[in-house]
């Protein structure tokens, strides 16, 4: 053996790989963290935010609109299929801005994904929501968001991310 090869293996131990997004996805799910995919839809200044209904969980509080991915589904598809359900709408789903994990009280664990929305056919139609609001972003903190959401609600009001 090269005793010199085997020496300079040894002072380079292998440089870890970066993580596949799969293998990401595929840790999420084992831990039960729901998968959801989120729009920030967007309008010049403004960004579109979403009401929940009294009868769902987190009643009354402000979201973004989006949903859970389904299996097999990459978090775009997600994403353009609730933006149909909820607001029947054809978008053009843009960059990723962001991605955040958060445990609610309730013990539930969500791993979001935010992306940008400039481009959709059809008229904005509320289906499922109990106020649906263009807001300025300076004036997102004025919302009661989700917890999930509050650190992006911060950071799109003073001006960071897009
Ligand atoms: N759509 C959306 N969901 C969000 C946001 N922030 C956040 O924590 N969530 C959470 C709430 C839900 O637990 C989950 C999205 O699930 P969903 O839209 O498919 O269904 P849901 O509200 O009825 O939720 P669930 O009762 O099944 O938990 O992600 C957000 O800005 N938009």
């Amino acid at each position: 053996m090269d005793v010199n090869a085997a020496k300079s293996q040894d002072a380079n131990p292998p440089v870890a790989s970066h993580e596949p997004e799969v293998n990401r996805e595929a840790q999420a799910a084992e831990k039960n963290v729901r998968l959801v995919a989120v729009a920030l839809i967007l309008r010049g200044h403004e960004v579109l935010i979403c009401q929940r209904r009294p009868d769902q969980p987190m009643a009354l509080k402000w979201e973004f609109p989006g949903g859970k991915m389904e299996p097999g589904e990459s978090a775009e598809q997600a994403l353009a299929r609730e933006l149909d359900e909820e607001l029947g709408i054809h978008a053009k789903i843009g960059s990723r801005i962001t991605r955040t994990r958060h445990t609610y009280r309730s013990g539930s664990s969500v791993d979001l994904q935010f992306f940008a929305v400039h481009e959709f056919a059809g008229e904005i139609t509320n289906r499922i929501f109990n106020d649906l609001r263009w807001c300025d972003l300076a004036d997102l903190p004025t919302y009661d968001f989700l917890a999930a959401d509050r650190n992006l609600v911060r950071e799109l009001a003073a001006g960071k991310l897009l």
